[in-house]
């Protein structure tokens, strides 16, 4: 199998403070892997280092083989790299549709095009009925967003990402926020994408981790503890007592 994603001996502080360890991960092509720790291990600053926003102290990030460690956050995009956008990054006063079709004419070049020519394009129209569909857009695809529920919002982020058509996407706690009910779908639409898309997700709820991931990296004060298949960190009594505590049931 092919590696998709890899970090080797990225070690990032701030200050006197280490945030990232010496953390050497692998991420495979096609995996559902999630990276888990308790509050303030170093997730986000990971995330931040693997998209550009941040540059390490040291060590190297590499994109399916190729150095991407002095990258701008755009350049990584382009390379097939993309993080969701935030809510507050997606336009209030577009529907979904023209969000998504907006998202995919630009991808293709074309996005002033689809302003003049809106709907007119089948090839455009089929992939913006196909991405509306996968995350359950079309029952709201002509309402403004601003006025969406907040768990629609967060798909037509994901769906925006993925009009991008990147090889890795990363989501960091893509259903924080949304009520319980709601979150699995949320997570159940990105695992349902096709396997060229590899997916790295940071989450907090357990269950979605547990019922998403096919591979699980848990860090601890910047450094990996371990990882593994969900099944072998669930069991793994250094997990249970640094991280998810004796008494989580996992
Ligand atoms: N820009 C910054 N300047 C200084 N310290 C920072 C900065 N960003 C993060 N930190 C610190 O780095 C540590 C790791 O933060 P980070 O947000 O990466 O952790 P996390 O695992 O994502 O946490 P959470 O699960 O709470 O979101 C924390 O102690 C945080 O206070």
């Amino acid at each position: 199998m092919t590696i998709a994603l890899e970090t080797r001996g990225l070690d990032k502080s701030f200050g006197g403070l280490r945030v990232t360890r010496d953390l050497s991960l692998k991420v495979m092509q096609g995996a559902r892997h999630a990276l888990i720790g308790p509050n303030g291990a170093g997730k986000t600053t990971v995330i931040n280092q693997l998209t550009g926003v941040l540059t390490p102290n040291s060590g190297q990030i590499l994109l399916e083989g190729s150095d991407i460690t002095g990258l701008s956050v755009h350049k990584r995009v382009l390379r097939g790299l993309s993080r969701t956008f935030q809510i507050n990054q997606l336009y209030p006063d577009l529907t979904p549709l023209e969000t998504i079709g907006l998202a995919v004419s630009e991808r293709m070049g074309r996005g002033g095009d689809w302003w003049r020519r809106m709907g007119t394009r089948s090839d455009v129209n089929a992939e913006i009925a196909e991405i509306l569909s996968r995350f359950h857009l079309l029952d709201v695809m002509t309402e403004l967003t601003s006025t969406l529920p907040y768990g629609k919002q967060r798909l037509l982020e994901i769906a925006v990402a993925i009009a991008a058509k990147p090889r890795v996407l990363l989501l960091d706690e893509p259903a924080a926020g949304v009520p319980e009910s709601e979150r699995h779908d949320i997570l159940a639409a990105v695992a349902a994408l096709p396997r060229d898309v590899t997916v790295l997700l940071i989450e907090h709820d357990m269950d979605l981790v547990f019922s998403f991931a096919d591979r699980i990296s848990v860090l601890v004060n910047g450094g990996l503890l371990t990882e593994g298949a969900p099944d072998e960190v669930a069991r793994d009594p250094q997990v249970r007592a640094v991280y998810l505590g004796e008494a989580a049931d996992v």
